[in-house]
């Protein structure tokens, strides 16, 4: 591996560099605006500057793309409003609270979901800095925005909560910025606490990571303590992207959203060149041509400047109408000119899906442009359209957890005001089938399935394969016993175990997708009194002894209930839905057999009682006889209609069932 302190010295090599070419630029400054770099004090850094428009000032020596990672609630976006405050970007107020947390749904959870971009402006040395600031989000769930903001930056901050210490995610975000070969900056967060063990957590920094104390910053994201140093930091030790103005212009799409109004806004970063209103552009992906009707940067609102230059990160206006043209990644580039593709990103892999329909049919095609328009904003959702009988047309969307699904089909709601039913999630699991014909037929030896409906027959398969998680768990000694405990009833394993300081073990584990969907994590946290944390990543797919779930009503399979679990597991999930049925079946005038089956086998049964029709309630008196008869007669027809009568399931009992 290589190691960290290489990569710092290679770094600090480039920063000289900079430093001595940066100071050739001292005599190209532009006068504009109400507060031009002469008529104000250089070391001002307070006040509105959202006038100005000309970035032509900044070359690239004077830029620096970073992004703030850490575990979740770390304080990415406290730090942010800090820095933001610090350059100006906002006034000093105490009612800054995570203003980079634009959306909705990120100011009702209190979490980031959506990586955002803010352009700093800060004298440093007599020198104005271009600072392009990203806060990332902290959840596993949205590892994809960090990967994809990483792309667009030199270095990062890595905060690590000087009372939480390092947690799994810390670790994995670590390594994201290290393969990327980025300038890391790490930094001990909330030491005001009266919790806070600085010396405890440097030294799990240190046994991780192999960072030397002294380069580790203390700060208070909160109270500003060591901040206004730590940006001085960014500035010296994060090299300046390395794109030049003279090159042919290449800009790369690193974000985007729609605006019914104004189309696709997009994201860019330009690499090369420079980016104008007016200029025509066009893509690799749409190879269409589109004209640049406004440029602008984040600031942390949209502020319009006239042009874009090498190095700078900014949004592009060239009205896309059509959100399948805009793809994330995509090189943009002048017409007829000759240019290499940039890299652009590893795509995602959905490791959820779960299935999303209108509450109301005739709102099919609205929803299909919500979810293309969203999926803009959010690529790492993979869309396929899907067919219910129970609940009609409709998506399997692939999410990458739990989170991530809750997350955007709330924002489905609350940004487009769709009214949807979001179904159980399940994993994709993958049947290998036999006989060529059969193969023909799926087009592959290797059939994934998204949805259990789509299970090939019994008879033509050849083995059933599952997802599987490789997992980092962080956690304190004491809790070894029951965190083992926990993986194995998971049916997991523990790889490979090593402490990180002399209390917190670091376990690699290995567990199916499936069995840390629902409640792992909670348990996690509860078993480890909440002193544990839990990150993981996709280890591809293994054999294993799945089995199909079926649910009869008085002996007919109902498919949409069928589900796809491990043999073991099949018993107690029966069980658990066949309750959930009786509770929502409305009781019909016969009995109805609930019942859990995996091929012949049941496993389980409930009954819905029937409706009693007081058929004696005419006979006044009478003998007792023929009360018995009128009796007897009543029980053979409802023996006759439970062999006849079909259940009907109502919709709202189906959407109960399948509804998360
Ligand atoms: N005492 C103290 N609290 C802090 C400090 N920094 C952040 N916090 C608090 O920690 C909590 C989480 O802060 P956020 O900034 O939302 O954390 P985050 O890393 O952006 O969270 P996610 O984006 O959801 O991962 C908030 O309640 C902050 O007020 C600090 O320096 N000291």
């Amino acid at each position: 591996m290589k190691s960290w302190c290489q990569t710092f010295m290679k770094h600090c090599i480039l920063r000289d560099q900079l430093f001595n070419t940066s100071k050739l630029n001292l005599s190209r400054r532009l006068v504009f605006g109400r507060y031009s770099s002469t008529n104000r004090d250089p070391s001002d850094n307070s006040g509105d500057r959202k006038v100005r428009k000309d970035l032509s000032e900044y070359p690239t020596e004077r830029i620096r793309n970073f992004s703030i990672i850490a575990h979740v609630d770390h304080g990415k976006s406290t730090l942010a409003d800090r820095l933001l405050e610090i350059t100006g970007t906002i006034p000093k107020d105490d009612k800054n609270k995570q203003v980079l947390d634009k959306l909705q749904v990120e100011r009702e959870r209190g979490i980031t979901v959506k990586a955002q971009t803010a352009s700093l402006l800060y004298n440093y040395k007599e020198e104005e800095y271009l600072l392009n600031l990203v806060d990332t989000p902290g959840h596993v769930d949205f590892n994809y925005e960090v990967a994809r903001s990483l792309s667009a930056c030199q270095g990062v901050i890595l905060l690590v909560d000087a009372n939480q210490g390092v947690q799994a995610q810390t670790v994995a975000n670590f390594y994201l910025a290290f393969e990327k070969d980025l300038t890391i900056i790490p930094v001990l967060n909330k030491i005001d606490l009266p919790g806070a063990q600085p010396d405890v957590v440097i030294q799990q920094i240190k046994s991780l990571f192999d960072i030397e104390d002294k380069d580790i910053f203390r700060i208070s994201a909160k109270h500003g303590t060591g901040v206004e140093e730590l940006l001085k930091t960014v500035i010296e030790q994060i090299p300046p992207p390395s794109g030049s103005r003279e090159n042919i212009m290449r800009t790369l799409m690193i974000d985007s959203a729609y605006n019914q109004f104004r189309g696709v806004i997009a994201l860019m970063s330009v690499i090369d060149g420079s980016l104008k209103r007016g200029d025509k552009i066009t893509s690799i992906h749409s190879t269409k041509v589109y004209e640049v009707q406004d440029v602008g940067y984040m600031h942390p609102d949209e502020v319009p400047t006239d042009a874009l230059y090498a190095g700078q990160v900014g949004y592009v206006l060239c009205n896309i109408r059509d959100s399948k043209e805009a793809q994330l990644g995509d090189t943009y580039f002048t017409p007829g000119t000759k240019v290499e593709a940039l890299p652009g990103f590893k795509s995602s892999k959905p490791m959820v899906f779960g299935g999303i329909y209108p509450s109301d049919q005739s709102e099919f095609h609205n929803l299909k442009l919500a979810i293309e328009k969203l999926t803009l904003n959010d690529p790492s959702v993979a869309v396929h359209t899907d067919n219910s009988p129970v609940l009609g047309q409709g998506f399997r969307l692939g999410y990458l957890g739990l989170l991530h699904m809750d997350v955007f089909s709330q924002r489905l709601e609350q940004e487009y005001n769709a009214n949807v039913i979001s179904t159980i999630p399940n994993v994709p699991y993958k049947v290998k089938v036999h006989g060529v014909k059969n193969i023909k037929k799926y087009g592959s030896e290797v059939v994934t399935i998204l949805n259990p409906i789509h299970l090939p027959n019994e008879s033509i398969i050849v083995e059933m394969l599952e997802p599987m998680v490789e997992g980092k768990l962080l956690f304190p000694d004491d809790y070894l016993g029951q965190i083992m405990d926990l993986v194995m009833q998971s049916r997991g394993e523990i790889l490979d175990q090593k402490y990180i300081d002399n209390k917190r073990l670091l376990a690699k584990v290995k567990l199916p997708l499936n069995e840390i969907l629902v409640d792992f994590f909670d348990m996690m946290k509860s078993v480890t009194s909440g002193y544990g944390s839990f990150d993981y990543e996709d280890a591809g797919y293994e054999v294993s002894n799945l089995v199909k779930l079926d649910f009869l009503l008085n002996s007919r399979p109902v498919e949409e209930l069928s589900l796809i679990c491990h043999r073991s597991r099949a018993r107690t999930i029966a069980t658990r839905v066949c309750e959930k049925l009786k509770d929502a079946i409305p009781p019909q005038l016969f009995l109805i057999s609930v019942q859990g089956a995996v091929g012949s086998k049941i496993l389980c049964r409930e009954d819905i009682k029937p409706y009693r029709k007081d058929v004696l309630a005419k006979c006044y008196g009478g003998d007792q006889s023929r009360k018995n008869k009128l009796l007897k007669k009543q029980a053979e027809g409802k023996k006759q209609m439970r062999k006849i009568g079909r259940v009907e399931i109502p919709k709202d009992a189906f959407v109960k069932i399948l509804r998360r």
